[in-house]
């Protein structure tokens, strides 16, 4: 057996997105378990963190749209398989209704999104989104964000749906549009191609690629934190005798 990749395969190797979720384990799980996660699984969600999120995700999804629009072309103009096309299509598809969803939703809360001013997380993470939308950025670096950031709304929501979670009956919809298992196989594919990319593509590529996944990871947490800020700890609180 002569090929490398096959011999790999054989043996069982982990694939590059497997070996960088081993690698960076600790911020994956913080992103994906992230107390405002935590706090939709055990029903003690505060109302008001999860219109923050409403408002400030629907202007993370303009970006977000324009980004997957740039993957599309990028897609069309690099790749070595057609049906990648398709696969970002269905995805620029779905973001059509998940605008819908996000009026629908924000029309319920007494919520005027055109009226929403992004904050700092939401503008750092478009602006990141911005710099991947770059010609000169690589289809595989490109494709492997675009799973990852697919990726983590998958896991942090599929984990208030799991059995003997108490998620409120009015937040199981949002939880439901991400963590449902349809959305789960297309995160998958999105895997495939990110990994069969890395596979062909250079070391210099594949590092671009690892920075990247790392920032979305990084962005991840930021957005989350912004919408459920963490508890400010003694370090922080050192002097004051009223925060033990
Ligand atoms: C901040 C953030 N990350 C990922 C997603 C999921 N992708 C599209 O909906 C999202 N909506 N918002």
């Amino acid at each position: 057996m002569a090929d490398p990749k096959a011999r790999a395969q054989l043996a069982g190797a982990m694939t590059a997105t497997e070996s960088w979720l081993r690698k960076h384990r600790l911020i994956y799980t913080g992103a994906t378990r992230h107390p405002f996660i935590l706090t939709i699984r055990d029903g003690t969600i505060d109302l008001s963190a999860f219109k923050t999120w409403l408002e400030q995700d629907f202007g993370f999804l303009r970006s977000f749209a324009a980004f997957v629009g740039s993957v599309l072309v990028k897609a069309w103009k690099e790749s070595d398989d057609r049906a990648d096309e398709e696969v970002i299509l269905a995805c620029l598809a779905a973001l059509n209704d998940e605008f819908a969803w996000f009026k629908k939703e924000s029309l319920k809360r007494d919520i005027n999104l055109s009226e929403v001013v992004p904050q700092n997380a939401t503008a750092g993470y478009s602006r990141f989104l911005e710099s991947l939308m770059r010609p000169e950025v690589e289809y595989t670096v490109a494709i492997t964000a675009l799973w990852l950031i697919e990726a983590v709304y998958h896991e942090s929501f599929a984990h208030c749906l799991e059995e003997g979670t108490k998620t409120p009956l009015e937040l199981r919809e949002a939880c439901e549009r991400w963590g449902n298992e349809g959305f789960g196989s297309y995160c998958n594919t999105l895997k495939k191609i990110a990994d069969r990319r890395l596979e062909m593509g250079s070391e210099e590529v594949s590092k671009k690629a690892e920075v990247g996944f790392l920032r979305v990871l990084e962005y991840e947490v930021e957005f989350w934190n912004m919408v459920c800020p963490p508890h400010r700890t003694a370090a922080v609180t050192e002097g004051s005798t009223s925060e033990r």
